[in-house]
């Protein structure tokens, strides 16, 4: 993969001064992520399936690196190393709190895998190490009471919108990286009302013209990726698109992103259920098999950097898209930036660079939001410091 510029994610840019880019300063939201999610999630993972010695030893040192040492680089014999050499410029030898937090926690990731011997030939090549817990949470009976809700969907079509829209949109609190956090209980309760809401404007994009292909930017697998999927089948039911563009990870990346085989894993469990999830089910194996519904996984999906520097394939896709829905939190800080923009900073400036209408679903989770109104976040700020990334908040915004 190459990105459109030799990105280090240390070169200078003219937002710079606005809105610095996230590190993990001491006390910051990042910090607790570098310093606490990711030991536990190496330790989840560990638990989790029975590797051998030399894996679990390979583990064990990307512990000691990330708690007590500074970012090394990849082997020189990992598959793939070379992109990463030339992405990781001025990062390698600096502790991981130092460099861009979207390229320490990608590169956590990389290593992860590598540690794993996911990309080398041999017996554990291609074994996804968050499956096991991937598999928990659809095989959970949160799943059970997504499916029933669909059998209880309103008749009316704008209020059927309203809530497959939402659905999708509040899926996004199913993130596997929330369990790891002090405590492990996932997202507090969930707010009523979002902080941002053009969902009008989004249906009103998708009726403008003639049915095209939406791209759905797909975040987390299972409880999420389902209603996602639902979401996918009514756009195509109802001719707000003529081909829907599903787009997943390359490979296993933030615990619980979705890749290919999460997709097939879905499409199991609705051929297990009943009623609508059944046909929902249906309908998408037959919307896969006759290329109505596409998968891409595109290697940039795994990169550490926003979409303003991806290649100009995948910039092509989108701009051929009546739409491109990103879904979730990760996929919004690449969307915007992943910088401290003042949270009134119009949605539409921070994305003005992509290359066609383009709507973020997300929950919040991360330091990152722009398109508020001013006394909207005067209030937040005053009623609830952790607003940011509570995973409470949830925001619909278009930019087209
Ligand atoms: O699954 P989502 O919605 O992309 O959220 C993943 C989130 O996890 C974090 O990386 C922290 O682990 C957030 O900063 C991030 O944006």
């Amino acid at each position: 993969m190459t990105p459109s510029s030799p990105a280090t994610g240390t070169a200078a840019s003219p937002a710079e001064d606005r809105a610095p880019v996230v590190v993990g300063t001491p006390g910051s939201f990042a910090r607790s992520v570098l310093d606490e999610r990711h030991p536990a999630l190496l330790e989840r993972v560990r638990r989790a399936t029975p590797y051998p010695p030399e894996l679990r030893a390979a583990l064990d040192g990307l512990l000691e690196e990330v708690t007590e040492g500074v970012i090394e680089p990849l082997d020189g014999t990992e598959p793939g190393a070379g992109p990463w050499l030339a992405w990781g410029g001025g990062h390698y030898g600096r502790p991981w709190s130092e460099v861009p937090f979207l390229w320490a926690e990608s590169f956590f990731y990389r290593k992860l895998l590598a540690a794993l011997r996911y990309f080398r030939p041999g017996p554990w090549q291609g074994v996804d190490p968050f499956a096991p817990m991937k598999a928990a949470e659809l095989a959970g009976g949160g799943v059970d009471s997504e499916f029933a809700a669909l059998d209880r969907l309103p008749g009316d079509p704008p209020e059927r919108d309203r809530a497959l829209l939402h659905a999708a949109l509040w899926g996004n609190r199913a993130d596997l990286g929330f369990r790891l956090s002090a405590g492990g209980t996932g997202p507090g309760e969930r707010a009523t009302g979002l902080v941002a809401d053009d969902s009008a404007r989004l249906w009103a994009v998708l009726e403008a013209s003639a049915p095209g292909t939406v791209c759905l930017v797909a975040d987390n697998a299972g409880p999420e990726l389902l209603p996602d999927l639902v979401l996918a089948d009514h756009l195509l039911a109802t001719g707000r698109a003529a081909a829907v563009v599903l787009h997943l990870k390359a490979y296993p990346y933030y615990v619980s992103d979705a890749v290919t085989a999460d997709v097939l894993a879905c499409l199991a469990r609705t051929a297990a259920a009943s009623g609508r999830a059944a046909e929902t089910g249906e309908r998408l194996r037959r919307a896969l098999a006759d290329g109505r519904l596409e998968l891409r996984a595109h290697p940039f999906s795994c990169a550490p950097f926003g979409y303003d520097r991806m290649p100009g394939d995948l910039a092509a896709d989108f701009a051929s898209a009546t739409l491109t829905i990103m879904k979730g939190d990760l996929n919004y800080r690449r969307l915007v930036g992943d910088r401290h923009w003042p949270a009134e900073t119009p949605f539409a400036e921070a994305t003005a660079y992509f290359p066609g209408p383009v709507a973020a679903l997300r929950t919040l989770k991360s330091d990152v939001v722009t398109g508020l109104e001013a006394p909207a976040v005067e209030r937040l700020e005053a009623s609830e410091p952790g607003w940011r990334t509570s995973g409470r908040h949830a925001l619909v915004q278009v930019s087209a």
